[in-house]
């Protein structure tokens, strides 16, 4: 990868692979995270997002491939890269009987780039930015695990970041923390900076993110905007009719592949639904409808549907994907 090809992108890898044992927990990862974008990294649990996530940051060895972050070569550069890019990496870790303050100045102060000189200010900002000024002075035992979360993205922001890197940020929280972080998320890819967020739950991305990358068992099976993502798919046309075996016939003459849900009785009064799959780019609803009431179908009722983001990646990955919010 030459330096000008990265410059549009904030995270670059190439043919990126790690494996334990035989195991190939990442393999042969080509990611490309635009500059600005809000890039959810989506996969099931054990698809490999910590191993890439930690490739990336440079906290563990890549097997074999490239990162680029920011445009400089991990982890080669890591002394120049890592102080523009924050990092919440499985979960954060506090000091129980330390107040929320005395955490993050303690963990500013184990940062070699970070200055004493401004840390009580830059502590306090970043307090600030995530909503914590309220209970800074509280310990962290005290702290509800949206505001543990919150403080460890606190302490990401510590210093200016071009990028952030967040594994999982919403792990273990209740729909208001969930709410919070998001839109946390959302403020600060307002200011432009690029967020990388990895979670198991296409909710969380679909509301929050400009991008998407699928990974399953360890490989990237499509990356691009949510957009481009949902062009990806098909549509579903169904149709309730008394004359299912005519509609099967239309359908067909059209160029599709129509199915008979089963359950049909064949009693002729009794509608059957006749579905098939619609190319997006293909017919248009108007010319199936037309083309079945040509053809003598008494239709009851017509619907074509888009597939969704949901029926999309469980179509790329082969597995339901947790949707819950
Ligand atoms: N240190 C390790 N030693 C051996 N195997 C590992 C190690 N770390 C991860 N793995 C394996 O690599 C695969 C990918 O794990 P990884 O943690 O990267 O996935 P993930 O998508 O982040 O999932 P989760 O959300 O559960 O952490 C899993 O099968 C895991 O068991």
């Amino acid at each position: 990868m030459s330096p000008a090809d990265t410059a549009d992108f904030a995270i670059q890898t190439k043919a990126l692979t790690k494996s334990f044992g035989k195991q190939l927990a990442v393999n042969d990862v080509d990611l490309a995270v635009p500059r600005g974008s809000v890039f959810g990294f989506l996969g099931p649990n054990g698809s490999g997002k910590t191993s890439t996530i930690r490739m990336l940051l440079g906290l563990t060895q890549a097997t074999s491939g490239e990162v680029r972050m920011l445009g400089g070569a991990m982890p080669d550069r890591a002394h120049s890269i890592l102080p523009r890019v924050g990092a919440l990496v499985e979960g954060p870790s506090f000091y129980p009987f330390l107040t929320g303050r005395a955490n993050l100045r303690r963990l500013d102060t184990a940062d070699r780039y970070a200055s004493g000189a401004t840390r009580d200010a830059r502590v306090d900002a970043a307090l600030d930015r995530v909503g914590l000024t309220h209970a800074a002075t509280k310990k962290a035992h005290a702290y509800s695990l949206g505001m543990k979360q919150r403080l460890g993205i606190a302490n990401a922001l510590l210093m200016p970041r071009d990028l952030l890197i967040l594994d999982e940020p919403s792990n273990g929280l209740d729909p208001q923390g969930t709410r919070e972080v998001r839109q946390l998320i959302s403020s600060l890819a307002d200011e432009g900076t690029t967020i990388f967020v990895s979670s198991h739950l296409l909710s969380e991305i679909e509301q929050m993110c400009t991008h998407v990358a699928v990974m399953s068992a360890g490989r990237l099976l499509t990356q691009g905007t949510l957009d481009e993502l949902r062009a990806q798919g098909v549509q579903r046309v169904t149709v309730l009719t008394p004359d299912p075996d005519d509609a099967v016939r239309v359908l067909g003459g059209l160029g599709l592949h129509p199915t008979l849900a089963p359950g049909h009785d064949d009693e002729a009064s009794h509608p059957a639904t006749v579905t098939a799959e619609v190319p997006l780019d293909g017919l248009l609803p108007e010319r199936i409808t037309a083309a079945l009431v040509e053809g003598g179908v008494r239709v009851r009722g017509i619907q074509v549907a888009g597939a969704s983001l949901e029926d999309r990646f469980v179509d790329l990955t082969g597995e339901g994907f947790d949707v819950a919010g």
